[in-house]
């Protein structure tokens, strides 16, 4: 059974349709890598699988459920998290609070626990910080735990990002941009760190990125897309010998490495 399967996808923005027919199988334990020029319609998908828009048509299932039109909150109880193309964090917050504030909502305590701190209120946050801090230990952020996220360098706000992810413990983990404004080096070492998640967390991985180099290393297979369709599947090597991938990307200021 796939992961997620979407069928004849679409949305429209008044008379833009931002994304038109799209279909796309995912198996377990792919990383695949969703490109295109800018307004490709990327980002709507994203937005259509975790919730955040209603399709205008078509059908989205995950892992054999059809999760279509469904509220944000439940999607992600069902194991999709996502991060966002800008960074979203409790900048003046700790790295650790920014993890643990994930956990809150499915913390097992009542009001009267937290006001008179009974001992099912300590058990369940010292539960929460264990599991915030292992997380933060498998991302290389441990040592960083106390530290307010607005200190963190970018990378490793990206870093903590993606921690705050994997904290809802997702089957399917949707990355947008991950190395966006990153250095080769960085670039490098966000390919490992995906690679490694997805192996430790039993992940199946769709993630948006220009970086080239990022997509060209890590996914097995590519989609891309132009004006809200696909035009195009298949290897990173395929794709980047493509000739109608080259032309949607020449003269709009795109580059494959
Ligand atoms: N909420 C919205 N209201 C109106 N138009 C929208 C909305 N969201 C996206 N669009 C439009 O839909 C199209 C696709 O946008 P989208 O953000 O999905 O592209 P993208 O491929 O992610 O681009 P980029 O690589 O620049 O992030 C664009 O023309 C965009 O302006």
């Amino acid at each position: 059974m796939p992961v997620l399967e979407i069928s004849n996808l679409s949305k429209a923005f008044g008379g833009l349709k931002a994304v038109n027919n799209f279909n796309l199988r995912l198996d377990e334990g792919e990383i695949v890598g969703l490109i295109g020029p800018n307004g490709a319609g990327k980002t709507t998908i994203f937005n259509l699988i975790t919730g955040l828009y209603k399709p205008t048509a078509g059908t989205i299932h995950f892992c054999g459920e059809d999760i279509t039109g469904l509220p944000p909150f439940k999607i992600s109880q069902r194991g999709i998290a996502r991060t966002f193309q800008n960074i979203r964090l409790f900048k003046g917050n700790t790295v650790l609070d920014n993890v643990r504030a994930v956990f809150h909502p499915r913390i097992k305590y009542n009001f009267f626990d937290a006001l008179l701190r009974t001992p099912r209120y300590n058990a369940e946050e010292a539960r929460v910080t264990r599991e915030a801090m292992e997380l933060l230990e498998a991302l290389n952020l441990a040592h960083r735990a106390n530290e307010k996220a607005a200190n963190l360098a970018y990378g490793d706000q990206r870093r903590l990002e993606i921690a705050r992810a994997l904290a809802t413990h997702p089957k399917l983990l949707l990355l947008d941009e991950p190395a966006a404004g990153m250095n080769p080096a960085e670039v490098k070492r966000m390919v490992e760190l995906v690679r490694y998640i997805k192996e430790r967390f039993k992940l199946t991985v769709l993630l948006i990125e220009h970086q080239m180099s990022m997509v060209m290393n890590l996914c097995e297979r590519l989609v891309v897309m132009d004006f809200g369709q696909i035009i195009a599947t298949g290897t990173p090597l395929e794709i980047r010998n493509n000739p109608v991938v080259l032309e949607a990307y020449l003269g709009k200021g795109a580059t494959v490495a």
